[in-house]
């Protein structure tokens, strides 16, 4: 073993990291109407770290994604059972306010989705929503924001233009600074480079890699190589079950599951 690979696994087993569970999903089930999208999901989400969720077309990746900040509950048809704990906390039933989920838990889709605004609102957005009026301390959060997100020097000289006239690459990064500006806990990525060439591709997961000193993220990806490149654990889901979930050089190199085999190696999906 490596001196570097001997670090590696020193930081991915410090204490801490093993100790703060995000996201902690005890047997969760869900339902559209009478498709059961999601069977038996039990999947304990470290803080800080990246976590990667793979699995073919229509297995239930955003499935599960959506029902970490409880978007599915705009489904109509929808229904689930068992348990997702934030931070120790059920999130599922009604106690848990949802306003207060979707300020902790950010979401980045899968097509850049900017507001018809201009650069600087969009960033600015959702502070003024939270009560934040005061223009030096919205400046300060707008070019913060930006230049975590990696896109500050960019757009620093077009704070005032429409966001509609940046690229797709550019777009998607300020939607990350949108997401930031609020100060979220997690992350949460519908392939969020799905519809990116693959310069931007690199800097988005640059960009995510950087983040993750700072938050939980949960990206959910077509594409291994980049669950390979980016993230620290992996979970492939299969009809909307969980398959495999383990360290991603693990996962990759050594699948326990002949179907995660299978899958990796390009057997299906
Ligand atoms: N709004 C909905 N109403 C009814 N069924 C749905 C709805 N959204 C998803 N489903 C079904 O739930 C299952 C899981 O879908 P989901 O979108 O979570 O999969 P996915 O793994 O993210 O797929 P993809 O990689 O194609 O985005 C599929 O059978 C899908 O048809």
């Amino acid at each position: 073993m490596s001196l570097s690979t001997v670090q590696e696994s020193i930081t991915k087993e410090s204490p801490k990291a093993a100790e703060n569970i995000v996201f902690d999903t005890r047997d969760l089930n869900l339902w559209y109407g009478e498709t059961h999208a999601l069977k038996n999901i039990n999947l304990a989400i470290k803080e800080r770290d990246i976590t990667a969720i793979i699995g073919p077309s229509g297995c239930g990746k955003s499935t599960y994604l959506k029902t970490l900040n409880r978007m599915v509950e705009m489904i109509p048809t929808v229904r689930t059972s068992g348990d997702i704990k934030y931070n120790g906390k059920s999130i599922l039933n009604k106690g848990f306010k949802v306003e207060d989920l979707r300020t902790r838990v950010g979401m980045v889709f899968q097509k850049p989705n900017p507001f018809p605004k201009s650069v600087y609102e969009n960033v600015a957005y959702g502070p003024k929503i939270h009560g934040i009026r005061n223009k030096k301390i919205l400046d300060e959060i707008v070019e913060k924001s930006l230049r975590d997100a990696f896109i500050w020097e960019e757009v620093k000289d077009r704070l005032k233009e429409n966001a509609y006239g940046l690229s797709g690459g550019q777009q998607q990064r300020l939607c990350i600074a949108r997401t930031l500006a609020i100060e979220p806990d997690v992350i949460l990525m519908d392939e969020p480079t799905s519809a990116l060439d693959p310069i931007s591709t690199l800097k988005v997961e640059e960009l995510v890699q950087d983040l993750k000193q700072d938050y939980s993220i949960i990206i959910v990806t077509h594409n291994m190589q980049q669950a390979a490149r980016i993230s620290d654990r992996t979970a492939f889901f299969l009809n909307g079950e969980v398959v495999e979930f383990d360290d991603t050089e693990t996962l990759f190199s050594n699948p326990t599951d002949q179907r995660t085999e299978d899958y990796i190696t390009g057997r299906f999906g």
